[in-house]
């Protein structure tokens, strides 16, 4: 059996103190190679959080397994966090994930071109893919404009090239759909969803509350469940992909 791109078992995150507090945990998460999940679930229980632990942005407050598989083998993401190997997570992040934001993230200063190939340089990747995303996520008129002087769905839609551009193995995407037309939404699903049937992206995971497209072009769902607590809320995410 092949090592899974994700393997997560009883990982937890916390943010905030009581009673504002709130605790993700994630029970069991494997992602295989050739998945698209959707992330779903109420506003608030923890989908976002999610996202950040799986992007390698935020540290689990405890994990019981997390690993991550690279070109170069395993790479103990648990341990990593554990040892404050920030040079080791920065590195794999700049390598084998792409993360479009819920807010964009575009740096201002740059064009859409600019803000696009950044990754695609800093990982010694080519530059075509990062034309090539321009150019099907309908931006060739805005390329030389800098974020402030686009629409919100055409910022959504330079970000998510700048998240696919350097070629990640694995996309993760905060709401991409949110800001869209209906035509750009699909747009951006079934460039997600083909990304990943041809080969290009190993994995996607998707946080949405778009339930419509995500059946219509078959992500697989996810639920995080949310209740409250004493001393604040908790997300739960029991249970995807484990072994039978
Ligand atoms: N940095 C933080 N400090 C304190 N609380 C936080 C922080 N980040 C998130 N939270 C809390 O964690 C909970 C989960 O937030 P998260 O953004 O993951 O929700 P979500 O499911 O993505 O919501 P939405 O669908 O509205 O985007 C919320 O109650 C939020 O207030």
């Amino acid at each position: 059996m092949t090592a899974a791109l994700l393997d997560i078992r009883a990982a937890h995150v916390v943010v905030g103190a009581a009673p504002e507090r709130f605790e993700l945990e994630v029970e069991q998460f494997r992602l295989e190679r050739g998945q698209r999940v959707a992330i779903v679930g109420p506003s608030g229980s923890g989908k976002s959080l999610f996202l950040e632990l799986v992007g390698l942005i935020r540290a689990p407050a405890a994990a019981q397994l997390f690993t991550m598989a690279t070109p170069d083998g395993p790479f103990d993401v648990a341990a990593a966090w554990n040892q404050s190997d920030l040079v080791g997570l920065a590195r794999r992040r700049m390598l084998g994930i792409g993360f479009l934001l819920q807010s964009g993230g575009l740096l201002k200063s740059l064009s859409v071109d600019e803000n696009v190939q950044l990754p695609a340089q800093l990982a010694g990747r080519p530059l075509s893919t990062g034309n090539h995303l321009v150019e099907a996520l309908g931006l060739i008129g805005q390329r030389r404009l800098k974020p402030a002087a686009l629409s919100g769905g055409q910022r959504q839609r330079a970000a998510l090239a700048r998240a696919m551009a350097a070629q990640p193995e694995l996309l993760i995407a905060d709401e991409p759909t949110a800001a869209l037309d209906p035509g750009n939404a699909d747009k951006v699903m079934e460039l997600i969803v083909s990304a990943v049937e041809t080969g290009h992206l190993q994995a996607a995971i998707v946080a949405t509350h778009d339930l419509d497209r995500v059946r219509r072009f078959g992500l697989q769902m996810v639920h995080i469940e949310a209740r409250s607590t004493a001393g604040g809320g908790a997300g739960t995410l029991a249970n995807f992909g484990a072994a039978a």
